[in-house]
């Protein structure tokens, strides 16, 4: 039953033993007033005497119990809540530990909406399990096993009598987890896709209304949440004969007991006290039963759930070593480099060697693989085939953390931080003063924006850096790198919210940013690029030609072609 929460628990699992220990002993305080009870009765019924000291100290005992049973149930919750939020905090530690070690990509696929969901919500309810459903379920079963035992003492006759309809209705509950468990799957499965449907929506109202697709985007979602009814609904159709069946026979505990057990005493084979008693102990059998087994029910979806949240993110871990970065330089080789997004191959064998200190440029049509190139370089993603180095060493033979010291990836989307607008540049090297990061911030065009913002640089950034334009958020991203100054600088249309305005100033700080440095960059507006040292042509996954401007120009169809649709598109902006 604990198989799979039992590795997260870790240490607090004595918490939840000490839970189970307090409640165990609240229950059998909750008993024992059933005897003192007896104690009064039976006197009273035979007749005979009882003195009022009696009497007066089995409502004492009663007094304490209740008492007793009070202070040790709320402290065993107190327990099992220990356990519970620290079980649920061991549980997202170790899911946070295995998303980092995932490829970067990987996660990016699962998106922001999902991974919120697991580390909230799904985890969430494991906490309604732990806290609750281990010991009340515990007590609640050990209410009508302690009850019923001392029923058998009091009349072994009588408590038969009592016990004989919970049979039936255990045996209705039985098929009811039987038909409820095989449509589980299906019910969990429609919440999801509900769920993710519904953070989609949302995430995507914009698009939605700038282009008039609130009928169809309604419709999905409503069709979602329509599935989701229909499986909720299919599952309670399997359950409801069963449940409806158990929760009236199990409370009626005394059903055989009250005909047959009147007839018992008045053919005198059992006393009108112990019957009386025994009918007044079965109160506390039905109720608790119906109580332990709803908690039974749970047990299943806590397997399941942890299930679930391992398998959402079980993706072999990123391939890499124990290893500093221990490179002769800063060259970088790819080697027969194949790459597949699940079973689409979107790169078939790339041979590249990006020189020490030089800029090599990635054109191509969209789609023809430029920016997963990048990607791979940067160790977003682990290769299907081949090899890259950097400085001879393989990229998956050293810690990515060794890796990132030695690259700055500044891509199109780049994200920032709710905080300020300094914090996020400080980002790229913790350790640097405020004097460098002012410095980073004016070398990156920021100085003209960062004298608008109310507080300047400390200005906060707003959820994902909303509070600034794209542009701004690429100078902010520049920054950053600048700050960093590795070695090599991977720019994926580092420029491509930029106005006109502003290109050429953030074209002299990125030519400041790369200066000596090993650069890979990705440029759609191909007059950015033509002083590269190298320029690639990608064509399809494939590397079409390769050379500086003036030779491709002379030997590839594929740039002359592109160079041409460039310089058309620039004649056009200028009519436009
Ligand atoms: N996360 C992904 N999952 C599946 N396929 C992807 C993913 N990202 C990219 N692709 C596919 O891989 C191919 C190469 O995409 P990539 O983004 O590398 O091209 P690109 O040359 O950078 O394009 P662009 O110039 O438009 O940015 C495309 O066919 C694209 O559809």
């Amino acid at each position: 039953m604990f198989k799979k929460v039992k590795p997260y628990m870790g240490e607090y699992m004595s918490y939840t033993k000490k839970a189970i220990l307090c409640v165990c002993i609240a229950i059998i305080f909750s008993v024992l007033p059933y005897f003192f009870l007896y104690q009064i009765i039976a006197p009273l019924i035979g007749g005979q005497e009882l003195s009022l000291t009696k009497v007066a100290m089995l409502i004492a005992f009663t007094a304490v119990c209740m008492a007793g049973n009070a202070l040790l149930y709320v402290k065993g919750l107190s327990y099992s809540h220990h356990s519970a939020y620290n079980t649920l905090k061991n549980i997202r530690i170790s899911l946070q530990k295995k998303l980092e070690a995932q490829p970067l990509g990987a996660i990016r696929e699962l998106g922001n909406g999902r991974i919120k969901k697991v580390f909230t919500d799904d985890i969430e309810t494991i906490e309604i399990l732990l806290a609750h459903a281990i010991p009340e379920g515990i007590a609640n079963l050990l209410i009508p096993v302690i009850v019923i035992l001392a029923m058998f003492f009091v009349d072994w006759k009588l408590a038969l009598l009592c016990i004989a309809a919970l049979p039936i209705g255990m045996f209705a509950m039985g098929m009811m987890f039987k038909a409820g468990t095989a449509k589980m799957g299906a019910y969990y499965a429609a919440g999801a896709k509900m769920n993710n449907t519904i953070i989609e929506y949302i995430n995507g109202m914009e698009v939605v209304k700038v282009f008039n697709r609130d009928g169809e985007s309604y419709a999905r979602l409503e069709n979602d949440i329509t599935s989701y009814r229909d499986f909720t609904l299919a599952w309670y159709k399997v359950c409801w004969p069963w449940m409806a069946l158990y929760s009236s026979i199990i409370p009626c505990i005394a059903l055989f007991a009250l005909p047959v057990g009147g007839w018992f005493v008045l053919q005198g084979w059992s006393s009108l006290a112990d019957f009386i008693l025994i009918l007044c102990m079965s109160f506390a059998v039905g109720t608790p039963v119906l109580k332990a087994l709803s908690f039974a029910g749970k047990f299943p979806q806590l397997n399941y759930k942890i299930d679930e949240l391992e398998k959402l993110i079980d993706n072999p871990p990123l391939k890499q070593s124990e290893r500093d970065f221990e490179g002769s330089s800063h060259g970088i080789r790819f080697e027969n480099v194949h790459f597949s997004y699940k079973d689409t191959e979107v790169l078939h064998g790339i041979d590249l060697a990006l020189k020490e200190g030089q800029m090599t440029a990635l054109v191509g049509e969209s789609g023809s693989g430029k920016s997963t190139l990048a990607k791979l370089l940067v160790h977003f993603y682990d290769l299907n085939g081949g090899r890259i180095t950097l400085g001879g060493q393989d990229i998956r033979d050293m810690k990515i953390e060794a890796l990132n010291d030695q690259i700055s990836y500044v891509s199109q989307e780049q994200f920032l931080f709710n905080t300020s607008l300094y914090e996020n540049i400080l980002i790229g090297r913790p350790t640097a003063s405020r004097e460098e990061v002012l410095e980073a911030a004016r070398r990156a065009q920021c100085d003209e924006f960062l004298a608008r913002v109310p507080q300047g640089i400390d200005t906060m950034a707003g959820d994902g850096g909303k509070m600034l334009s794209g542009g701004e958020r690429q100078r902010i991203s520049l920054a950053r790198a600048l700050l960093k100054n590795a070695p090599v600088i991977v720019l994926d249309e580092a420029t491509a919210f930029i106005d006109p305005e502003n290109e050429e100033k953030m074209n002299a700080a990125i030519s400041e940013v790369i200066a000596g440095k090993t650069v890979l960059v990705i440029a759609h507006r191909l007059h950015t690029i033509k002083n590269a040292d190298k320029i690639c042509v990608l064509n399809q996954g494939n590397l079409a030609a390769e050379g500086t401007h003036d030779e491709l120009l002379r030997s590839s169809d594929e740039y002359r072609r592109l160079w041409k649709a460039a310089e058309e598109s620039a004649v056009w902006e200028v009519r436009a």
